[in-house]
């Protein structure tokens, strides 16, 4: 409720509401599934609701629409427990709220348990939206842009994410963490893109193992350990990581350079800011500089000192497989006011990058108009700067554009993302 109606992250809201309780591990595996689960699959589950009540939904108390919602997934998406116990439980939960409801709650998860029935579909997208469900807008926007790959990608961010490691490369080669963790009985294998990933499917806690606790391994998506790279951070260079929080990228710079570089990393919330220095701890990584800012304020006194990463607020579509909650917070009007703000921050970012230096733009969302359109208009206004084309192999998940920006479709261990590399350029270029 606190996620739907209050505007909660869903990550926060369950953290929270876990460590005020005492489940045991698999019961909070059962909670934290029916809530990602629940939230993933709550288009499809809410018209099934509304088919099957007598009751209209926006009349429905929100507790009792809570638990009809969580039951349905039980029902329709889980078969590890018997519909008849589903259903009792939940009219034992709505009798304990309120004993007039408990009928209501029966009837009602009765009558979908029997009905398997799909809506009538006016067109190919609104059966989209309820077989994967998303947002019809949403649906329709990844239709529009992706065009014959908006099925794959609706899937994409359905599916489970894989848990992925990065290497610490100061400390460990990749080659000898993957034989330690297998060691230390992990199913553990390499990233297919990034050289730096460990997809870690099984064999306990890693936060436990000595790897992770002494800083060989940092917990960061496979496409997210493609942004550090691009910058080709070396020994004595200076890098400003204008949105750094929680510090993935920003530590990553770090470990590239050797640790000899000076990177300033930036963010504007004053508790993220611990956050990224306690990585930096855990890594043991010297060069990273912490602190609070605007990346909209200039800071005139790094005009034109080193390379810059602008890992920009975004409207977050590429990471709907972790945050499922998106598909229901985010408006088409929240993402178009977006590219105001995001341009205004690379007007800014553009004045730290010296010549030959780059500036990284890179998002977690699947929309041009935050994406490509984006560096597109920065170039026509910046003609110092030019698109360097990024180079990540071939993989069904990577789609290059003609100038060599990366867009990241989700699946497996990939979050959506989109990555462009833009160069300042010297007089002689
Ligand atoms: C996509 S996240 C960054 C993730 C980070 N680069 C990493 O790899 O761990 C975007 C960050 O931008 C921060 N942010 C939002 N608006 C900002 C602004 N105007 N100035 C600086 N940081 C901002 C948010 O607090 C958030 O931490």
């Amino acid at each position: 409720m606190k996620i739907l109606n209050e505007g909660a992250y869903s990550n926060i809201a369950l953290d929270n509401a876990l460590s005020s309780v005492n489940l045991k591990d698999d019961d909070k595996a059962l909670a934290t599934e029916l809530v990602y689960g629940t939230l993933k699959r709550l288009v499809t589950i809410d018209d099934m609701i509304g088919r099957n009540s007598t009751t209209p939904m926006k009349k429905i108390e929100d507790r009792v629409l809570g638990i009809l919602r969580m039951s349905v997934y039980q029902l329709k998406y889980l078969d590890r427990i018997p519909d008849y116990a589903i259903v009792s439980d939940a009219v034992e939960l709505a009798r304990e709220w309120n004993p007039r409801v408990s009928g209501f709650v029966n009837a009602v998860l009765r009558s979908i348990s029997r009905d398997d029935t799909v809506p009538r579909f006016r067109s190919k997208l609104e059966k989209m939206a309820y077989e994967e469900s998303f947002p019809l807008w949403m649906v329709m926007h990844f239709s529009r842009n992706y065009k014959s790959r908006t099925l794959e990608i609706l899937e994409g961010l359905n599916e489970r994410p894989a848990v992925t490691y990065r290497v610490n490369t100061l400390r460990i080669t990749r080659e000898d963490a993957l034989t330690e963790l297998q060691k230390d009985g992990f199913s553990a294998e390499p990233t297919a893109v990034s050289p730096f990933g460990i997809i870690i499917s099984g064999g306990g806690s890693v936060a436990a193992n000595r790897l992770f606790s002494e800083g060989f391994l940092t917990v960061q998506d496979e496409s997210s350990m493609l942004a550090a790279p691009l910058l080709e951070p070396v020994e004595g260079g200076t890098y400003l990581d204008l949105c750094s929080a929680p510090g993935g990228k920003a530590t990553h710079i770090a470990e590239l350079s050797g640790d000899r570089a000076r990177v300033l990393a930036y963010d504007i919330y004053e508790a993220k800011i611990r956050t990224i220095m306690e990585n930096a701890a855990r890594l043991k990584l010297k060069g990273i500089e912490a602190g609070l800012h605007d990346a909209g304020e200039p800071m005139p006194e790094f005009f034109g000192i080193g390379s810059v990463l602008l890992d920009a607020p975004c409207s977050g579509l590429g990471i709907i497989r972790k945050k499922p909650d998106i598909k229901h917070t985010k408006t088409q009007e929240e993402l178009d006011g977006l590219p105001e703000l995001q341009r205004r921050l690379m007007d800014v970012a553009k004045l730290y990058v010296k010549t030959g230096g780059s500036l990284v733009y890179s998002t977690c969302t699947l929309n041009p108009s935050e994406n490509e359109d984006n560096v597109r208009w920065f170039l026509e206004n910046n003609p110092d700067f030019e698109a360097k084309r990024i180079q990540l192999g071939d993989h069904p998940n990577l789609i290059y554009s003609e100038e060599g920006f990366v867009t990241v479709l989700p699946s497996g261990t990939m979050d959506g993302f989109f990555l462009s590399k833009l160069v300042r350029r010297t007089s002689k270029s």
